[in-house]
């Protein structure tokens, strides 16, 4: 549980709370000292927040700052508080959700431009408190508040511990490969309102589109934001058998492609395991190739 020198109680005043650019509790009412007041602390909350969960992901850098939400209207963060622990409260749990406008493959490798797509992005609850159903309860709150489904969730780059969350309350298992760093489950696209594939039918988009791709044994590069941003990603041998894909290329040359797109802010920080790269410079290193990429250099082994 997370203390803090404030009583956080009139932050507080139901269990869950949520945040958006204003750096206020939604529920929040008051004047503007009070409103200067609270925001300064929930700024506090929010930042030491951030930070554990960084640190619980083994990331250098956190996701989620007071700073960063106030610059982004697209985002809202949930927080779970016991206001009965200790003198002032604590709290126990942040859940950040947004929406991204997002290249993606569906369940057929078709490519398509989804907009305003539904993203869990940050998910933290303390050491002391997991494994209680507290996650739970966040994140159903999210859900019903954001009137959002959990398999029409897209989620940014998930833990192990994410995904095991996912699969036991929400029965998610069978994820679509995507050249991003986003998962997304099997039954995303259905349904009224599915987005509509890209282009040519082909998924790769004509040479001048921001989905145009090019298929190597099995990595998927565009040159669309994601890819640029995040970089390359393993769509695994019965996507790139299903595609058709024609060209072989030798253990370096992935590498290569892997590296060619280095990864920035979050994902240029260091991860624990649970990576589609980490299985190909595993089998790569299998054949005295191994290592060489910054994301992997930056990897905590
Ligand atoms: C997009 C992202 O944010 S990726 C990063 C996700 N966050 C993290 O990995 C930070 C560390 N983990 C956590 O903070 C929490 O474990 C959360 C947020 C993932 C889940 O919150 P919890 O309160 O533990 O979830 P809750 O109690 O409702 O559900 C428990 C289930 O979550 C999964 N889970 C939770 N903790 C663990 C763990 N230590 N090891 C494996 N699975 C776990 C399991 O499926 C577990 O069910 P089980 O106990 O029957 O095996």
């Amino acid at each position: 549980m997370v203390d803090f020198r404030f009583d956080i109680k009139p932050l507080f005043p139901q269990p869950i709370i949520k945040v958006t650019s204003n750096l206020l509790p939604h529920t929040f009412r008051g004047d503007r000292r009070q409103c200067l007041d609270a925001t300064s602390k929930m700024s506090e909350i929010i930042d030491s927040l951030g930070q554990l969960s960084a640190t619980s992901q083994g990331l250098n850098k956190p996701v989620t700052t007071a700073q960063r939400l106030r610059m982004c209207d697209t985002q809202t963060i949930y927080l779970l508080a016991d206001t009965e622990a200790g003198h002032n409260g604590a709290v126990a749990g942040l859940l950040k959700v947004g929406t991204k406008d997002l290249y993606l493959f569906d369940e057929t490798g078709q490519s398509r431009k989804v907009e305003n797509a539904p993203s869990i992005l940050d998910f933290y609850v303390h050491e002391t408190r997991q494994r209680a159903g507290l996650g739970k309860r966040l994140f159903e709150t999210m859900l019903q508040e954001e009137k959002w489904t959990p398999v029409k969730c897209s989620v940014d780059r998930p833990s192990e511990k994410l995904v095991g969350f996912l699969r036991k309350h929400y029965g998610l298992r069978h994820m679509i490969p995507q050249a991003n760093n986003f998962v997304l489950y099997h039954g995303f696209f259905d349904g009224p309102g599915a987005p509509a594939a890209n282009g040519n039918g082909n998924g790769n988009g004509d040479a001048q589109s921001p989905q145009h791709a090019t298929r190597n044994n099995g990595l998927h590069i565009t040159n669309s934001p994601n890819t640029q941003l995040f970089g390359a990603t393993y769509l695994g041998e019965d996507s790139n058998r299903r595609r058709g894909s024609q060209q072989q290329n030798s253990p370096n040359t992935l590498i290569q492609q892997i590296t060619q797109i280095s990864p920035s802010g979050r994902y240029g920080a260091p991860r624990p395991t649970c990576s589609m790269a980490e299985i190909i410079h595993a089998g790569n290193s299998k054949n005295g190739k191994g290592g060489g990429s910054s994301a992997e250099s930056n990897r905590i082994k």
